[in-house]
C-alpha cells in the first residue's frame, strides 16, 4: 500500500491567530482535506497555544467520528503532564512524541532514545495503555532504533527537516535520503512501522517513498498549506496523494 497522507493543520491555525477571527477555519480545511482523500489529520498544539489551539481538538475529533470515520487523528508534542491529558480527552488514534522546548519556533530534531529512554518507557506505557498508537520523532540514525523499541514505541517519524532544506541542492539531498533509509530499514528490521515529516512537499516525496517503500504514513503540513495558496486545498491534497504513489 502507497505512503499515507496526513495533513497537518498547524499552519492553517497559523494563519488564523493573525486575527481574532475565525478563518481560515481549521475545521473547514480539515474537512476538504479528508474529502478529498487525506487519510488523516494531525496537530501539534504547542503550549503557547500560537498554532493549533486546545479548542480546536474537539471540533477535529468530531468531524473525523462523525464525517470521516475511516480516517485517523494524529496529536504530536512533549509529553508534559498537559499534552497527556489533552491526548487523553481527545482520543487520536496516533500519539507523537515530539522532544520540543516550548520556546522553539519549531521541531528541529528527534528523542536521543538512549538518553532519554528512562523519560519515555513510563508515558509509551501510559499511552499503550490507553489504546494510541504510539509514535516517536527520531533523528535519521540507524543506531537508535532499537533503543526505541524497546522504549515500548509502535512507530518513529523520521524527522524530514535536513532532507527537506536542501530543495536547492541535489547532492546534500541524496546524502540525506540515504540516511533516512539506512534508518527505516533498521527500524523495520527492529519490528517498528516507520512514518516521516517535516518540510515534505510534492517534489521531494516521490525519491523519498522510492526509498522507503514500506513507509506508512508522512504528515505534512507548511509545504502543504503553501501549496494549497496555489492550487487549492483539494487539489493540493490530489497533488501530494499522487506524490506519495496512489
Ligand atoms: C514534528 C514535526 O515536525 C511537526 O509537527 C512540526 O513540528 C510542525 O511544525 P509547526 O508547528 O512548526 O507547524
Ligand atoms: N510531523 C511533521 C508534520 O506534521 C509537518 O511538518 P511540516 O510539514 O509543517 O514541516
Amino acid at each position: 500500500m502507497p505512503t499515507k497522507l496526513s495533513v497537518n493543520l498547524n499552519a492553517v491555525a497559523l494563519l488564523r491567530n493573525r486575527r481574532d477571527l475565525p478563518w481560515p477555519s481549521v475545521t473547514g480545511l480539515g474537512r476538504i482535506a479528508l474529502a478529498a482523500g487525506a487519510h488523516g489529520l494531525t496537530v501539534h498544539p504547542r503550549p503557547d497555544e500560537r498554532h493549533t489551539r486546545h479548542s480546536d481538538l474537539p471540533e477535529l475529533r468530531a468531524l473525523i467520528d462523525d464525517e470521516f470515520p475511516k480516517a485517523e487523528f494524529n496529536i504530536e508534542g512533549y509529553p508534559t503532564e498537559d499534552f497527556l491529558a489533552l491526548v487523553e480527552k481527545h482520543q487520536p488514534e496516533q500519539v507523537t512524541l515530539v522532544p520540543d522546548d516550548p520556546a522553539q519556533a519549531t521541531s528541529d530534531h528527534g528523542w536521543n532514545f538512549v538518553e532519554q529512554a528512562a523519560f519515555l518507557a513510563p508515558v509509551v506505557k501510559r499511552l499503550k495503555k490507553g489504546g494510541f498508537r504510539v509514535s516517536l520523532f527520531a533523528d535519521p540514525d540507524p543506531a537508535g532504533v532499537t533503543a526505541a523499541r524497546d522504549i515500548g514505541a509502535d512507530r518513529i517519524e523520521l524527522y524530514t527537516g535536513p532532507y527537506g532544506g536542501y530543495h536547492s541542492d541535489s547532492e546534500k539531498a541524496g546524502k540525506e535520503l540515504e540516511k533516512l533509509g539506512k534508518t527505516a530499514d533498521a527500524a523495520i528490521a527492529a519490528g517498528l512501522e516507520v512514518n516521516a515529516g517535516h518540510d515534505l512537499v510534492v517534489a521531494n516525496l516521490p525519491p523519498l517513498v522510492k526509498r522507503i517503500p514500506k513507509l506508512a504514513e508522512v504528515s505534512i503540513g507548511h509545504g502543504l498549506t503553501a501549496d494549497a495558496l496555489q492550487y487549492g486545498m483539494a487539489g493540493t491534497v490530489a497533488r501530494f496523494l499522487k506524490a506519495c504513489g496512489w
